[in-house]
């Protein structure tokens, strides 16, 4: 059997990135169209803001084995779009039993958790705090800071993503709003369709 060589990688905390990993994605304002409510208060950050940079990955992938794990670290700006906090696309694995953990390094934010049967739950996640994504959930994280999200995460390496589970449905059933101080409450989705019986067995049978 060949064996994989042992990798050191460090997390740089300030930068959100990951030392030594080998993979890098952003995600911009412009690739992240229709996931918020205010799509008048969207338009007008692009045009007046710029296409920003909401997000960056940085991943090392030793294999997609099944039993092998994919690490790295994510780094979310700070910002709204209307009421609405800057978040990831989320998405559910695509074996979707395949769970994931996070780690907070720095700055606040929340995993925004949905049940594919459409429950919701939301865990905080801060410097020093593990948040454990069980098998089958949604996610999706939210930065509620005025400061970036850096959070480290890892998960099984063959888990992949299914981004469209989400726009299938109109988003996910509840959105992260800023409150007047300074706070964050979640309010349901208007443009949330829940999914079928039907859709719901065809999520929980997928995993492999
Ligand atoms: O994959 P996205 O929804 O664009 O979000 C960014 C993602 O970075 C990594 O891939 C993490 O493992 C994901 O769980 C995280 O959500
Ligand atoms: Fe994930």
């Amino acid at each position: 059997m060949e064996m994989t060589e042992p990798v050191r990688c460090s997390v740089d905390v300030g930068s959100g990135r990951l030392a030594g990993g080998s993979g890098r994605y952003e995600k911009r304002l412009s690739d992240l169209a229709s996931l918020y409510a205010d799509a008048e208060a969207y338009d007008a950050l692009l045009r007046d803001g710029g296409d920003r940079v909401v997000y960056a990955v940085e991943d090392l992938r030793p294999s997609s084995a099944p039993g092998d794990m994919i690490f790295g670290v994510t780094r979310m700006a700070p910002g709204t779009v209307g009421d609405e906090f800057f978040l990831t696309r989320g998405h559910i694995h695509a074996i979707a039993n395949r769970p994931e953990i996070y780690y907070g390094e720095s700055g606040t934010g929340l995993m925004l958790m949905e049940s594919p049967a459409g429950e919701t739950r939301i865990v905080e996640v801060g410097a020093r705090v593990v948040c454990y994504v069980p098998p089958f959930w949604i996610h999706r994280s939210v930065n509620v800071g005025p400061d970036d999200l850096v959070m480290t995460f890892a998960y099984p390496a063959d888990s992949g993503q299914d981004y469209d589970i989400i726009a299938r449905s109109g988003g996910m059933a509840q959105r992260v709003l800023r409150t007047g101080d300074g706070g964050w409450r979640a309010v349901p989705n208007a443009s949330y369709r829940p999914r079928t019986a039907d859709d719901v067995a065809r999520v929980l049978a997928s995993a492999a």
